[in-house]
């Protein structure tokens, strides 16, 4: 079922938390709200579910307007970070709750509860926990009941808050990946809040950046790495160094050196260099136009290198790279670094600036 969010604004107390949201999630699309804490994201989320009530827009489901459509009624599934297991229930009992207490038409046979709830628990690896209470399960555990719990009813949408924020880093990890699998094979409407770029990254087929209410950028994982759209998502995907420069005469200054552009010049004024670990790659051997650093550290990290590196002489934050090779520089020694990748800002616009590397020849 695909959800048409069409303008909504929200105010609390006449202070705007969202601010004209538009976007539209396709039948069977995972979506990430991605942003910083009071972005929006769990207020944008409980307006879909009909849990808060918009100050204006609308939601549509399938094209069908849910402004006087009550939460009960939209068929909306939610699994909250906190799991919110009912105690008193064993994992089974939680998972048939939502089908035990329907009603008239709707009421299922006893055998088929169970038979779902078998299916349920077989999905989501807890076959044998069925009669454990949530006291007597882990965290991760718990949460893939929650989770069972939510698909049980068979929602038209999937609603996630923050779902794995209360797990430690290795069951968070376990957990993602497997929710990736488990969407990839029931292909619902899901859509979850987190303040992890990572795990936006690895779950979502499209990623929504949140920033003060509004909507930054909404684009697969891939198009807003590759083509982040503004400075914000550019630094809320990773950890990104920052470099100041300056333009004078049509060059661009970095500390000590003086790079030749090429293309359209920029006016003179201050420049930010911003330079992704990933994309601040070194070799050993000089090179026109690259930045000429002084390595401090290197050690290896999850299969890559990590290094922190100072450019020579003039600039006292260290640099950090990823470096995806086997060898670790050696600490003390001179590099040259490729700005080749680097994205130039003034303020939030951006400069399309170009090293002339002929220019040098
Ligand atoms: N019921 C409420 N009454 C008043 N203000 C609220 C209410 N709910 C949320 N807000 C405010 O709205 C803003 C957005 O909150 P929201 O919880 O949607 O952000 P978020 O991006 O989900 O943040 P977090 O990651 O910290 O959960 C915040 O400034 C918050 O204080």
């Amino acid at each position: 079922m695909s959800i048409l969010i069409d303008s909504i604004q929200k105010t609390f107390g006449g202070a705007p938390v969202l601010k004209d949201i538009s976007l539209t999630i396709e039948t069977g699309e995972m979506a990430a709200l991605l942003g910083p804490s009071g972005s929006g994201k769990t207020t944008l989320l409980r307006i879909i579910a009909g849990l808060e009530t918009e100050t204006s827009g609308r939601i549509l489901f399938d094209g069908a307007d849910m402004t006087d459509v009550s939460a009960r009624d939209r068929r909306v599934g939610f699994v909250f970070q906190n799991y919110a297991l009912f105690r008193h229930m064993t994992a089974g009992e939680n998972i048939a709750f939502g089908l035990t207490v329907r009603k008239g038409a709707e009421k299922l046979p006893k055998a088929d509860i169970e038979a779902r709830v078998r299916d349920l628990l077989a999905m989501v690896q807890l076959t044998d926990f069925a009669g454990r209470y949530p006291a007597q399960l882990s965290g991760g555990q718990q949460q893939r009941v929650a989770l069972a719990r939510a698909l049980a009813t068979e929602p038209r949408v999937l609603l996630l808050d923050e779902p794995f924020g209360a797990l430690d880093a290795q069951v968070r990890e376990d957990l993602r990946q497997w929710i990736r699998r488990l969407h990839e094979k029931l292909r619902f409407t899901g859509v979850f809040v987190t303040h992890d770029q990572e795990e936006a990254m690895q779950i979502a087929d499209r990623v929504v950046v949140m920033k003060d209410g509004r909507i930054e950028q909404a684009d697969a994982p891939e198009e807003i790495w590759t083509r982040p759209k503004t400075r914000f998502v550019l630094k809320f995907l990773c950890d990104v160094n920052v470099l100041q420069g300056r333009i004078e005469d049509g060059k661009l200054h970095l500390g000590s050196l003086i790079l030749p552009l090429s293309g359209e010049k920029p006016a003179p004024g201050p420049v930010d260099v911003l330079l992704r670990p990933i994309d601040a790659q070194m070799k050993r051997t000089f090179g026109l136009g690259q930045l000429p650093i002084e390595v401090l550290s290197s050690r290896p990290k999850g299969g890559a290198v990590q290094v922190l590196a100072r450019p020579e002489g003039w600039y006292p934050e260290p640099i950090n790279a990823i470096l995806l090779e086997d060898a670790l520089p050696t600490r003390g020694n001179t590099y040259y670094m490729s700005l080749d990748r680097a994205y130039f800002y003034r303020g939030n616009e951006r400069l399309p600036i170009r090293i002339d590397h002929h220019a040098f020849s």
